[in-house]
């Protein structure tokens, strides 16, 4: 492993650079709940055998809430900034289809930090079915990248995905709690090199590795 001297700054305040940023403290109680429940929704209407008149009543009602809860968007790219109980800070995307906070089609994931790793539990439901009982390839991918994405994070400086290897070693359950790790393995110039896990009672299922590449952040 090298370490050479970084180009990229550090990620200070992302609002001086013309992000919306909202702080995760200040995310209401309701819309946490409304997320929740709107997962439920979705997960109901996915696996719905209602009659046509009950569709027909639902789509109304759906169609009604739309409306009134598209009324007045947060502008795309909004930021979430989240301050951890050990004092540190981080900067997420408040609707990242992974682990946004606000995103009802994100599962439920929160990406922690523990000691040089990041981790996660998480229980996919069927919404994130590929095979019959497990979850789909595509986000098993999807939850490593955002592991290791995390990871990279670690180091203060805002990086992309530039490369991403995964390996499928078992079928990875719907249903079944699952925990997800990834971890640092190496810096060169601009380049964080990350690795990660998903295990299910303990056993690996899927595993990844990726180039991060760190990137200046400017808003245009
Ligand atoms: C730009 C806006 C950024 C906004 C970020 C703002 C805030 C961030 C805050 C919070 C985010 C927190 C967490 C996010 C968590 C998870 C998200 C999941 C991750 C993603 O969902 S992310 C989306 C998918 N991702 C992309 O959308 C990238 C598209 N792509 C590019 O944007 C460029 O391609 C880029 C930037 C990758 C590189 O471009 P570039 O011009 O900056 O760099 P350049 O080419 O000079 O390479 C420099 C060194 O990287 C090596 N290198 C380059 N490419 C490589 C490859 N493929 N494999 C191996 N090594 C590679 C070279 O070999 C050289 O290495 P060496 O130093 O040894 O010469």
């Amino acid at each position: 492993m090298t370490v050479d001297a970084q180009p990229i700054a550090k990620l200070s305040d992302l609002s001086d650079l013309g992000f919306a940023v909202v702080e995760h403290s200040e995310l209401p109680a309701e819309l946490l709940d409304l997320v929740d429940q709107v997962r439920g929704l979705v997960h109901a209407v996915a696996r719905t055998q209602a009659d046509t008149a009950v569709l027909a009543g639902a789509a109304r009602t759906v169609a009604a809430l739309t409306e009134q809860l598209g009324a007045d968007p947060r502008p795309l790219g909004t930021m979430v900034h989240r301050t951890w109980p050990d004092g540190h800070t981080e900067y997420g995307t408040l609707s990242n289809i992974v682990a946004g906070p606000a995103n009802p089609l994100a599962p439920p994931l929160e990406l922690v930090r523990d000691g040089e790793e990041v981790r996660a539990e998480v229980t996919l439901n069927g919404l994130y079915e590929g095979p019959p009982g497990l979850v789909h390839g595509g986000w098993v991918a999807a939850l490593l990248d955002q592991a290791l994405g995390s990871a990279s994070s670690m180091t203060g400086r805002p990086s992309l995905t530039a490369n991403l290897d995964v390996n499928y070693r078992k079928p990875t359950p719907i249903g079944a709690e699952l925990t997800v790790a990834a971890r640092i393995t190496g810096t060169e110039r601009r380049k964080v090199f990350v690795s990660a896990e998903i295990r299910h009672h303990g056993v690996v299922t899927a595993e990844g590795t990726a180039v991060m590449v760190q990137v200046a952040v400017s808003r245009s």
